[in-house]
């Protein structure tokens, strides 16, 4: 298995070195050079199995043999064996033909950890076997940071430096990455919005001198490996309600497009999914591609939805490079006039080729209140405004009725208790092992939204460089 970058000017590399690679050294994204494929015969084998034996019969081919299938079946396992639900990710009906799937059952109560707890051993394996050490940087609207310290903490080949953005996620969000005061961990509030701290530690890899020098490594979903392990739960649930011989379709609460990116992947794949759904909260940019074919970035507003507090979705380039018929050199362009100009535009025939299987649509703060509310009245299920937003999108959303409708429970409704409590009067408690969170010493730095001053700081923690931890 070989992987390209999205902008094709970058070396061909193979699952490991694309694992500790992140962005492509043309500031693209990876993606594999073919996809693997899964026959209506592997689909039907699939049933009755573990979440576990999916996975890896998911994953396997990504590998290209790079790992041996009973290393990573232990990884695997152990993976989900930090899990609080025997099914790892369950679904849950909620009416006739509407289901919610529970990808919150990791230690960090929100879908990240799903990729997160695989991607921590992953590193661990190659960079033992390699004798190497990494410096990881990543960039959070409230949930990869905490998902990725819990995979990374006290891993010995491994720094990890989280920017988020300075009061703009939840108290539980930053307690659970603040309060973690492990000597390789270390956390950033940035001066700016989660799209300052993405545009940072995109700048980190594009400087490659920097990147040489610590031996700069991701988390987020521009790892490629994230997105592999998020196809998992898409081929399951889909297996679950009768693939191959029942279509069904997703609804996705999206931010920076990794999620639903994975769902495609899955579609490419074999997986029989009609629709994919996109649900943004007001921060709209995804929805207003999806009517209008122009991608075209403005401010961040906060919501109640933090997480998806975002205008520039990186994956996004991903499915671009498929429309733009995978010409690095167009999504080159494509992604240089964005930057300059702040919009770029796709034909009116690569839009219907993106509308075929995606459409959009936006939930405002009275829409994900109310649908909290409404859902905890006629179903007797709390969700979180995350959540919420899917379940409004998947209302709203006119998929075929005789379609089952599967939406993604990214967070646990803990996570966002003031939200929660306003809409339905009652607050959701955090499990027993997170009950003395807000008594736990924080431990973090205020930086500026200045790349030299956060290079610096990352250099200094990075053992790779010879800085202390
Ligand atoms: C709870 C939650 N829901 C939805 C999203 C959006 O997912 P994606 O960024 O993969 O589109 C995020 C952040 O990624 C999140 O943390
Ligand atoms: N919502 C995310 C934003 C980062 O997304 P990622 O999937 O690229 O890691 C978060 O919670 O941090």
């Amino acid at each position: 298995m070989r992987y390209i970058s999205t902008r094709g000017a970058a070396p061909v590399l193979g699952f490991e070195d694309v694992l500790l690679a992140g962005l492509a050294r043309d500031g693209g994204l990876y993606v594999p050079e073919t996809w693997p494929t899964l026959s209506p015969e592997d689909l039907r084998a699939m049933r009755g199995l573990s979440y576990s034996e999916i996975a890896v019969r998911v994953m396997l081919p990504f590998l290209g043999g790079s790992i041996a299938e009973d290393d990573f079946r232990a990884m695997v396992e152990d993976a989900y064996g930090t899990f609080g639900h025997r099914a790892v990710t369950p679904l849950v009906q909620l009416d006739r033909r509407t289901w919610v799937l529970e990808l919150f059952h990791g230690p960090t109560l929100a879908f990240k950890d799903v990729a997160l707890q695989l991607l921590g051993r992953l590193f661990d394996h190659v960079l033992a076997k390699r004798g190497e050490r990494v410096t990881i940087v990543g960039a959070t609207s409230g949930d990869t940071g905490s998902a990725a310290i819990e995979a990374c903490r006290d891993r010995e080949n491994v720094d990890i430096v989280i920017l988020h953005p300075k009061g703009r996620t939840s108290e539980v969000q930053r307690r659970q990455m603040t309060t973690v005061l492990s000597s390789n961990v270390h956390n950033v509030a940035l001066e700016g919005t989660f799209d300052d701290c993405q545009d940072l530690v995109k700048g980190m890899f594009n400087d490659t001198a920097f990147r040489d020098r610590v031996n700069l490594s991701a988390v987020n979903s521009i790892n490629w490996a994230r997105i592999m392990a998020q196809i998992v739960y898409y081929v399951a649930s889909a297996v679950a309600l009768g693939a191959p011989d029942r279509k069904l379709a997703f609804v996705v609460p999206t931010g920076n497009f990794g999620n639903v990116y994975a769902a495609y992947g899955a579609v490419r794949m074999g997986v029989p999914i009609e629709r994919l759904v996109v649900g943004s909260n007001s921060n709209d940019i995804l929805a207003r591609f999806f009517e209008s074919g122009a991608m075209t970035a403005r401010d961040v507003m906060p919501t109640l939805s933090p997480s998806m507090d975002i205008q520039i979705s990186s994956n996004f380039e991903r499915l671009l490079f498929d429309l733009l018929g995978r010409d690095g050199a167009a999504v080159e362009a494509a992604m240089r006039r964005f930057r300059s100009e702040g919009s770029f535009a796709v034909t009116d025939a690569q839009l219907a080729e993106a509308l075929a299987l995606f459409s959009g649509h936006r939930v405002d703060e009275a829409g994900t209140m109310a649908t909290i509310a409404d859902t905890a009245r006629t179903c007797a299920y709390t969700v979180d405004p995350h959540t919420a937003v899917g379940v409004a999108s998947a209302a709203a959303s006119g998929v075929d009725p005789a379609l089952p409708l599967v939406v993604l429970a990214t967070a646990h409704p803990a996570k966002f208790p003031d939200a929660v409590e306003k809409a339905t009067g009652r607050r959701p408690a955090l499990p027993p092992r997170l009950a003395d969170l807000y008594e736990r010493e924080e431990r973090l730095t205020v930086l500026p939204n200045d790349l030299a001053t956060v290079q610096a700081f990352v250099t200094e923690r990075s053992r790779a460089a010879g800085g202390r931890a």
